[in-house]
């Protein structure tokens, strides 16, 4: 074993979510869900309502934005679309115009080069918004592979991206760390069998970040790698 695979402690790949894990995209996404709201002639929303509407994907995002709550009902198909239409044509237009990097990410994602651990970004956020935003806010470089929400047949909180991104990553899913901020992120990495850690900084549907069924909670994606360094996957011993 080399000194890198030594510092990596038998960890082979980590896997990073993106909205309120690397970034702070918020303000842009409530911008386009207000869009919506005001196209159809419903009064705007709170941006810290919509915060809670965050992490299940676009389409979630806008049901729950025509229904005002989290609990979205039933939506009108023909309403639906026009909305959709409406939220894609202003996210595509302003993907990353507010968008911030958390503190400690770009501090985290070195120090995982510098392991020599391969990274991807599993995110419910469409692929072809995760890309250019990825790229935007020059994190693509870190990724060997992006999983967006509509890449796999199901998404976060289902296992299969995750599975996805670790053979994508040649990294044994229980040799593999899940990073990430919400409930979506703790159960398919679990499902996965994948270690998984959570910032308390991001979007989790409104619920504390405490009640996660996690490994640990981290400050930072650099406490993360430092949490990573000190526990090894499955309490193995390094192969
Ligand atoms: O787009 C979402 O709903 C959440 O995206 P995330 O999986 O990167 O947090
Ligand atoms: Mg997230």
């Amino acid at each position: 074993m080399n000194a890198s695979e030594k510092a990596a402690n038998g960890w082979q790949g980590v896997l990073l979510d993106l909205d309120g894990t690397l970034l702070d995209t918020l303000p842009d996404l409530a911008a386009s869900a207000n869009q919506v709201r005001a196209a159809l002639d419903m009064p705007l929303l709170d941006e810290q309502l919509i915060r809670t509407f965050v992490g299940k994907g676009a389409d979630n995002l806008i049901k729950r934005t025509l229904a005002g709550s989290l609990e979205a009902r039933e939506t009108d198909p023909t309403l639906f679309e026009k909305a959709r239409a409406v939220f894609f044509e202003h996210y595509r237009a302003t993907n990353g115009d507010k968008a911030l990097i958390y503190p400690g990410v770009l501090e985290g994602l070195q120090a995982l080069k510098d392991l020599g651990i391969p990274m991807a970004v599993v995110t419910n956020k469409p692929y072809d918004f995760s890309v250019p935003l990825l790229e935007r806010t020059n994190l693509m470089q870190f990724m060997q592979t992006v999983i967006g929400g509509d890449t796999c047949t199901r998404r976060k909180p289902d296992p299969e991206p995750i599975l996805q991104a670790c053979e994508q990553l040649n990294s044994r899913p229980t040799a593999t760390l899940t990073i990430g901020d919400s409930i979506n992120d703790a159960l398919a990495a679990k499902a996965a069998g994948c270690g998984v850690v959570a910032v308390p900084y991001g979007y989790n549907e409104g619920n504390p970040v405490t009640d996660l069924p996690v490994d640990g909670i981290v400050e930072s994606v650099f406490e993360a790698v430092v949490w990573l360094q000190n526990n090894r996957p499955d309490n193995r011993p390094n192969e």
